[in-house]
Formats: C-alpha cells, sequence, structure tokens
C-alpha cells in the first residue's frame, strides 16, 4: 500500500479577503481539481458551475506539488511568521484549505495533523462533498443546482446572482453567518490594485450593486466583497 499524497495547485501566505474572517492572515492551500468543473476554457459553458475565478488545474503554481501528509503539513508550517525557526508564534496560525475543491482530497488525518501542528483549519467547499468532521472552520459556498450534502456551516457564502441557486433556496441551511459575494466579472471594472494590468477578472459593479439591494431587503444577509483584489494582493 503506498503513502497518501495529496495533489496542490499551490500554497500562499495572504490575508483572507472574503467573508468573516476577512483580514485575516492564512496560510492558503489551493488543491487540484474540482468536480464541479474540469478547468478548461471549453469546458467552462457545460460546467455547473460557470463562473469560477481560479486556476486549479495542475501542481505548477508556487509551492505546488504532490505531497504526503507530512510534507504538506511542513510547507504550511514553513509559510507561517516563526512558525518553525523557533521564534515566538503569534496569532493563532490559519490555514484556508481551497481549490478547486478541496473536498476531493482534504481527509480527517491531514485535517488533524495541520492541528497537531498549531492551526486552526478552515475550508472553503461547494458542499457536494461530505467534509472531515474536525474542521474548524467551514464555508460553504453554493454552485447552480448541484445538490448539496453539507448543510450546516460557519458561514454560507452565496456567489451572487446566480440564477439557478437564488439565496431563498438555502433558507434551510444552518450557519453563522450569511453572506452575498458579488459574482466577479472577467472584464474588470474598478480595482484599486497596481496589478490591473495583468488582471482578468475583478469586482463588477453592477453585480454589487444587485447584491447590497438583495442584502438591504433581506437582512439576513451581509455583503462580502472580495478585498484581496481591491488591495492587489493573492
Ligand atoms: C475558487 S472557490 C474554491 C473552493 C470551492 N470549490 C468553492 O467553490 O467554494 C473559492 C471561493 O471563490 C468563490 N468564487 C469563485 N468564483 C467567483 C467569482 N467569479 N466571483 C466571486 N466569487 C467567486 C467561490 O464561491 C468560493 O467561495
Ligand atoms: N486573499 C484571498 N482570499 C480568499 N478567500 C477565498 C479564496 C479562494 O480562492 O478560496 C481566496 C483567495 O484566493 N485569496
Ligand atoms: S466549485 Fe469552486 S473551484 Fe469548482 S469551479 Fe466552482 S468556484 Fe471553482
Ligand atoms: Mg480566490
Amino acid at each position: 500500500m503506498g503513502t497518501k499524497t495529496y495533489r496542490v495547485k499551490e500554497i500562499f501566505y495572504t490575508l483572507q479577503g472574503e467573508g468573516a474572517q476577512a483580514g485575516r492572515p492564512a496560510v492558503f492551500c489551493r488543491f487540484s481539481r474540482c468536480n464541479l468543473w474540469n478547468g478548461t476554457e471549453e469546458g467552462r459553458s457545460a460546467a455547473i458551475c460557470s463562473f469560477c475565478d481560479t486556476d486549479f488545474i495542475g501542481t505548477d503554481g508556487h509551492l505546488g506539488g504532490r505531497y504526503t501528509s507530512g510534507q504538506l503539513v511542513e510547507i504550511i508550517q514553513d509559510q507561517w511568521p516563526g512558525a518553525t525557526k523557533g521564534e515566538h508564534v503569534q496569532g493563532k496560525p490559519y490555514v484556508v484549505c481551497t481549490g478547486g475543491e478541496p473536498a476531493l482530497q482534504l481527509d480527517k488525518d491531514l485535517v488533524l495533523a495541520l492541528q497537531n501542528a498549531g492551526f486552526e483549519v478552515a475550508i472553503e467547499t461547494n458542499g457536494t462533498l461530505p467534509l472531515p468532521d474536525n474542521i474548524d472552520w467551514v464555508c460553504l459556498s453554493p454552485k447552480g443546482d448541484s445538490e448539496l450534502v453539507v448543510i450546516d456551516c460557519d458561514e454560507l457564502k452565496l456567489v451572487y446572482p446566480q440564477g439557478d441557486a437564488l439565496p431563498e433556496r438555502f433558507d434551510y441551511i444552518r450557519a453563522d453567518h450569511r453572506y452575498l459575494q458579488p459574482m466577479a466579472d472577467f472584464e474588470p471594472v474598478v480595482i484599486a490594485s497596481d496589478k490591473l494590468e495583468g488582471a482578468k477578472e475583478g469586482l463588477s459593479v453592477s453585480n454589487t450593486r444587485k447584491a447590497v439591494q438583495y442584502c438591504m431587503k433581506h437582512p439576513q444577509w451581509k455583503l462580502s466583497l472580495q478585498t484581496h483584489k481591491m488591495l492587489g494582493i493573492e
């Protein structure tokens, strides 16, 4: 029996840009592959999730590769200031498992290994696959008409507007926070970023307006802006 390896697109240290933890320093571990889109532009129109803003194919990004649990934990720990250098670790180390769809690969053992290394473990998931039950923070982001198996979460973060996934459809989901996140435009309109020239997508004025209006009419929903895109950070 071979040792299990995880396929990772990229690993980077930044601020969580979205939702209830926005502004919090975090290591992002972006797992390769998704079950709702094959990741190619040709495949986009036929995908269940057709508006994805992320390249999650392969293992060729920053610190990407195929890793055992031990290797992955070490690389993630290395990104946290001071964590492996015997210095005082400030703040609770925080890792966000994302992708692609991280639930295709993330398991209980890896979550536990990250926790044993001192990390609080978060996931960004589309909610169509079962999750390990020891994750500390679950951000559920439903897509189109896909069927959810995750119905309980810390935050529900719905990309808006989605014709097949109107907010009312998720009244039954238990969540401590409910966010609408404007769907990003693939022609960037306004972003206060020095990377504007190379940007493929950014904030959409009209989707943001629609989300603001919806939240003000239905105040159980709050607005989530992708602040990292405004800041020009990863
Ligand atoms: C790239 S996904 C990866 C994690 C997981 N597959 C999911 O969909 O939640 C990370 C987050 O970005 C959001 N997202 C993806 N494309 C977006 C877009 N065009 N505009 C706004 N948010 C988007 C997703 O809804 C999700 O909350
Ligand atoms: N800064 C930053 N915050 C994020 N929150 C969720 C992200 C994701 O792609 O999962 C993301 C991301 O890619 N960058
Ligand atoms: S489910 Fe998540 S990773 Fe997959 S295509 Fe949609 S936004 Fe992208
Ligand atoms: Mg992102």
